[in-house]
């Protein structure tokens, strides 16, 4: 590994470590419950990976497999029924969710305070309030390799292309929490290059393979790439491989530092995912942040 690029799975390695040595400490044993519907093969590999690591750190784990044909309402009784469960600390809902089921309607079902995936409206209202509460995962992982790289994050101007819901808008307010300057540019932005090239830390979130260039980025710049493409590559057995949004070949002699992908922000949303757990188990206990937990 170059030196400025920052191991994504050795950063979620150490997290999970912290992770496991808190609820060594705990008077309590966390809970995280996984919903599945379907058997789409990536969400299988997903939540396979949320079950294993949330054992390998001392919790529990609940699993809700429910067939590809499971009506809404099932699902809705699904989550009803773990929100309802004392011993149950954290629900997550995997996504996608199969067509028919309207994915809004059965996130809004989870109980704001078991919501270790950050998604319900009442979550997203407290990470813009700046009210505790538990914080998407994803964003939360490019916020730490971040911190990571750079240490200190204050002043930093930080521009993330991309403003959804998943990633974009909460990054935006995770990034303004650490006080950086942040700009969210998006599709309809004018000169994105040269917004772009504003960045102390540019984040890229908008899913289309190598889009962002070397001559985008500013010479020093710290580069959190969220974009998991797959594309063809017939030189592999597979017949694809996973990219970026960033054109690492460009961009990794202009950056600073920068997340590789794979290894980079991927296996930090697990590892953020099992942090939630925690600190989901501990808020409902009135017991107070783990120090070994705080960004
Ligand atoms: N309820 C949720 N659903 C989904 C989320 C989520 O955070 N919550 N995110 C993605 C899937 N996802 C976790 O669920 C996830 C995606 C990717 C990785 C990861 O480690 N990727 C590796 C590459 C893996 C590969 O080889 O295919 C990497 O980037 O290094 C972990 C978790 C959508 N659904």
């Amino acid at each position: 590994m170059n030196s400025n690029h920052i191991d994504g799975k050795a950063v979620a390695a150490r997290l999970r470590e912290d992770v496991a040595l808190t609820i060594a400490s705990l008077s309590v044993t966390p809970t995280l419950a996984v919903v599945l519907v379907g058997d789409d093969p990536a969400s299988q590999v997903y939540v396979g990976n949320k079950v294993k690591f949330s054992q390998a750190v001392g919790m529990n784990s609940v699993e809700r497999r429910l067939p590809a044909e499971t009506t809404e309402a099932d699902v809705v009784e699904t989550v009803r029924a773990l929100n309802a469960d004392p011993d149950v600390d954290g629900i997550l809902v995997q996504l996608p969710l199969p067509a028919h089921i309207d994915s809004d309607r059965v996130i809004a079902e989870i109980d704001p305070d078991k919501d270790v995936d950050g998604l319900t409206e009442i979550s997203a209202g407290r990470l813009s309030l700046g009210k505790p509460g538990l914080r998407p995962c994803t964003p939360t992982g490019c916020v730490i390799l971040a911190k990571e790289a750079l240490g200190d994050l204050s002043g930093k101007h930080c521009v993330i292309i991309g403003r959804s819901i998943l990633v974009g808008k909460p990054a935006a307010l995770l990034f303004l929490q650490q006080n950086c300057t942040v700009t969210v540019a998006h599709s309809r932005t004018d000169n994105l290059p040269v917004v772009c090239r504003g960045a102390d830390i540019l984040v890229s979130a908008v899913g289309r393979p190598n889009m962002v260039k070397g001559d985008w980025i500013k010479a020093g710049a710290c580069v959190i790439d969220v974009g998991i493409n797959r594309v063809a590559d017939a030189s592999r057995k597979s017949g694809s491989r996973l990219v970026g949004d960033v054109d690492f070949a460009e961009a990794e002699p202009v950056a600073g530092a920068i997340t590789p992908v794979p290894g980079g922000v991927g296996p930090m949303t697990i590892a953020c995912l099992l942090r939630n757990t925690v600190l989901a188990a501990c808020a409902r206990r009135d017991l107070p942040v783990p120090d070994g937990l705080s960004i």
